[in-house]
């Protein structure tokens, strides 16, 4: 017991030497150096239970030697224009009593996709994922098309502004309107707002409001930073095409141009250091396993299910998670493998914000297995699923990952909450779990474990190797011991479990088994 809990101590040691503290990584003509955060260091003193609980987040911080600065995302003039294009505060102290109103296409070759009372819903989980926000009446309306100019006719907008006079006559406080639509123009903003008397925001920018919530790394809050110019952008096209009143002047256009510029290099200096780290895992050749799926899914529950670790904290919002962190965890051949918990997707966002989110993506999709977890007690999450597979292999065609990866064939399909449904609804073709009540979860370590050995090429042995001889430190380094044990046969060897590559396996051969390993 005692030897078996100091060979995991040993393993651990040597994951976290190679990713915690400052590194520096050379590879060919490249050299950077980087820092890799733990966020909960407390859990490395010591191992409890199956899983070691570990985790970094990759922190983006890149050393640029010799003292060349940081973009600074502080900028009052910038905040003004951005409140002015999408309303997003800085700091979420206000409370949002909202109306949300879902147009939809009702008939006609532009007819909705998805069905507008799962859309409805959708938007008002946005809503409540603001601390602060409530939705105080939500309603649908039917639309002959979502690109008038004005949006909503004449009838229509009497109609919805009877509805909110009559709620603020009942006392209701209503204090912004959410219209449930990717991005509404200028123009349309404008003349709801003149109606209205209200604050009016799109999807877009409630999305970009929650994902200023809930970004923590340096890359996060330069990603959201990044994805908010696009909006701005088009705002601002929308008021010189207008020729109406202006609302964003020369010296604020030439400002969002240097923002833009500065974001740009310091994502890209970002992204090649994301890509060093990647070389520096795969050259420790740690099974990377990537968890993807639809926001509020269950991802992060997953990972807290398949690796025990305490520290991950689920929540009931969408876009929880914006960092991709790695979590350590066991398969049950020992072998250690990286889970990383990833962003999760959404339909109805537009393609500038989920663009601002590729390089993280683009890691999830190199990764040994992707693990797709969909959350089958969702009404609608079959269209959820084909989602996310469907901007998975339109990312894996505009990133560089088709080169190395051309088709997603190491995929397993998860639907999790199964404890949420009937047992009479249960789907066949994927891997049921409950990360809730742990339900099927073994299963799916097997599972991935399978995948992982054959995609990676390795297998697993048992080698009989003379007591005490060079062959047992070479195996420590070289594969993934997962078992000691004597011989019963004969005292002066032991047997020893490992999970190893065949090149390994091969130099292993050549190396020793002359010398009488077996
Ligand atoms: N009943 C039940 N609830 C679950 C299960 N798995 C997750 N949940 C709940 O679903 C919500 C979302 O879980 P997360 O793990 O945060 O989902 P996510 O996919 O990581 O979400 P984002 O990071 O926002 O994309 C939380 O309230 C969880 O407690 C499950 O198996 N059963
Ligand atoms: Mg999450």
């Amino acid at each position: 017991m005692a030897t078996s809990l100091m060979r995991r101590c040993f393993r651990g040691a040597l994951i976290r030497g190679a990713l915690m503290g400052r590194t520096t990584v050379k590879l060919g003509s490249i050299s950077a150096s980087f820092r890799c955060k733990y966020t909960d260091a407390n859990k490395f003193k010591g191992f409890k239970g199956k899983h070691k609980p570990m985790v970094f987040v990759d922190d983006g911080e890149v050393d640029r030697g010799n003292g060349s600065e940081r973009f600074d995302l502080e900028d009052a003039e910038y905040d003004a224009v951005v409140n002015s294009a999408m309303h997003v505060q800085k700091r979420l102290q206000n409370e949002q009593h909202v109306l949300v109103i879902q147009p939809y296409v009702k008939w006609g070759p532009k007819k909705s996709g998805s069905q507008p009372e799962h859309q409805l819903q959708e938007a008002e989980a946005l809503v409540r994922s603001l601390p602060k926000w409530r939705v105080e009446y939500s309603l649908k309306v039917p639309l002959e098309s979502l690109e008038k100019k004005q949006l909503f006719g004449a009838g229509k907008l009497e109609e919805i502004k009877a509805i909110l006079s009559d709620l603020q006559t009942s006392g209701k406080l209503i204090t912004c309107v959410f219209i449930s639509k990717g991005t509404l123009t200028l123009g349309q903003k404008q003349l709801l707002e003149q109606h209205f008397k209200l604050p009016v925001m799109d999807r877009y920018s409630v999305v970009i409001q929650i994902l200023r919530l809930h970004a923590i790394s340096t890359e996060a809050k330069l990603q959201v930073a990044m994805a908010e110019i696009p909006y701005i952008w088009s705002q601002m096209k929308d008021q010189d095409a207008s020729k109406g009143r202006v609302y964003f002047t020369e010296s604020q256009k030439q400002m969002l141009r240097l923002r833009e510029r500065k974001l740009k290099n310091e994502l890209a200096t970002i992204r090649s250091h994301r890509e060093l780290l990647r070389n520096k895992r795969k050259q420790k050749a740690y099974p990377i396993v990537a968890v993807v799926g639809y926001t509020n899914a269950g991802k992060t529950s997953l990972i807290k299910a398949l690796t025990e670790e305490k520290s991950l904290e689920p929540k009931d919002q969408l876009f929880a998670t914006l960092d991709v962190t790695a979590h350590a965890g066991l398969l049950p051949c020992k072998l250690e493998v990286l889970f990383m918990d990833t962003v999760g997707f959404m339909a109805d966002i537009p393609t500038g914000l989920i663009e601002c989110f590729v390089a993280t993506l683009e890691d999830a999709m190199l990764a040994d297995v992707i693990v797709h977890v969909q959350d089958v007690s969702h009404e609608n999450f079959l269209e959820q699923k084909k989602h996310v597979e469907t901007t998975l292999s339109s990312l894996l065609k505009t990133t560089g990952v088709a080169s190395s990866h051309p088709k997603l064939d190491n995929v397993i399909n998860v639907g999790n909450k199964v404890d949420l449904l009937p047992t009479t609804e249960k789907p066949t073709d994927m891997h049921l779990v409950s990360s809730k009540t742990l339900h099927g979860i073994n299963e799916l370590l097997q599972e991935i474990e399978r995948q992982i050995l054959q995609v990676t090429g390795r297998q697993k042995i048992i080698i009989r190797v003379p007591m005490g001889g060079s062959e047992v430190a070479w195996l420590y380094k070289n594969a993934a011991v997962t078992e000691t044990a004597a011989d019963p046969k004969d005292s002066q060897r032991m047997l020893v479990s490992a999970v190893i590559t065949e090149a390994k396996l091969q130099q292993f051969r050549h190396q020793f088994v002359r010398n009488g390993a077996r």
